[in-house]
């Protein structure tokens, strides 16, 4: 099959703070359509290069490029505005809010005019329920249930697809999967599928090798704020995946040793 052009690329990104380098020379591409792993351990610089992508973070160096135009993002905003959105692992919905009211936060439909607009809750919950059965949750049945009622990985799905609704091209998914069983995390990650059927670019986050090779299609594993490997699927094995990255906690203790001898 015939790849697409990328729809966001980053070249030779950058990002230091006061003392530390989190991110260097990091070349990055993401295509409609696939799954890139973005694998690494803590402090690899993971979250950091999520911040870049979604206007967060203005990168010390480098550019970065959505559908082919170089931009730079004023805030996370306008991002979000040019179709790149981010689903964080808590997905930060509330407990105690309903699922209709969850999915339109901040995006209610409205009915009546001016001052008199207010939220129209049955056609939210309609719309939720709508949505959520097209991603495979059919188990609830009611828009006035709670949120703190869904599962982990139901929660995770429902976050997704509600970034979908709203037109993502670019979906950055910071690690979906970690905080769930394995039941859980593989409805997430048969809906990652879903939504790469779809056209969605995905950037996976993860420090989960087993995970990220499931789904993936482009694989980059981060050390040290670097790009240490990067290949497709099918061209390395697990076991060399996990060797990989490994060879990031090896080099760090290394590392710690050598700072001790003097
Ligand atoms: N705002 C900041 N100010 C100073 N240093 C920072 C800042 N954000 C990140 N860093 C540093 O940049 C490096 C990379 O951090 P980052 O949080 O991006 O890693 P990570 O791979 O996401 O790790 P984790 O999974 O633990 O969040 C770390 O050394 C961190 O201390």
């Amino acid at each position: 099959m015939e790849r697409k052009q990328p729809i966001l690329e980053l070249q030779h990104i950058s990002k230091s703070f006061a003392g530390t380098r989190a991110l260097e020379d990091v070349s990055l591409e993401v295509r409609p359509g696939e799954i890139l792993c973005l694998l690494g351990d803590n402090g690899a610089g993971k979250s950091t290069l999520i911040k870049v992508m979604s206007g967060y973070h203005e990168p010390t160096a480098g550019t970065i490029r959505l559908e082919g135009d170089e931009i730079a993002f004023a805030s996370p905003r306008e991002a979000r505005q040019r179709g790149i959105a981010t689903v964080h692992q808590d997905v930060g919905s509330i407990p105690l809010m309903s699922v209709g009211r969850n999915f339109f936060l901040g995006a209610e439909p409205t009915k009546g005019v001016g001052p008199f607009r207010w939220f129209d809750e049955a056609k939210a919950n309609e719309i939720a329920l709508e949505q959520i059965a097209r991603f495979g949750i059919t188990r609830i049945s009611d828009g006035n249930q709670l949120v703190g009622t869904m599962s982990g990985g139901e929660r995770q799905v429902l976050a997704i697809g509600r970034a979908m609704y709203f037109g993502a091209k670019v979906l950055i998914l910071d690690e979906p999967t970690s905080a769930l069983g394995v039941k859980e995390a593989s409805v997430v990650l048969r809906f990652m599928r879903q939504a790469r059927a779809e056209g969605v670019a995905i950037v996976f986050i993860t420090h989960n090798a087993r995970h990220a090779m499931a789904v993936g299609d482009a694989f980059a594993v981060l050390i040290h704020g670097k790009v240490a490997a990067r290949f497709s699927r099918g061209e390395k094995t697990r076991e060399e995946v996990l060797n990989l990255m490994a060879g990031g906690e090896q080099m760090s203790e290394l590392e710690e040793d050598l700072e001790n001898i003097h």
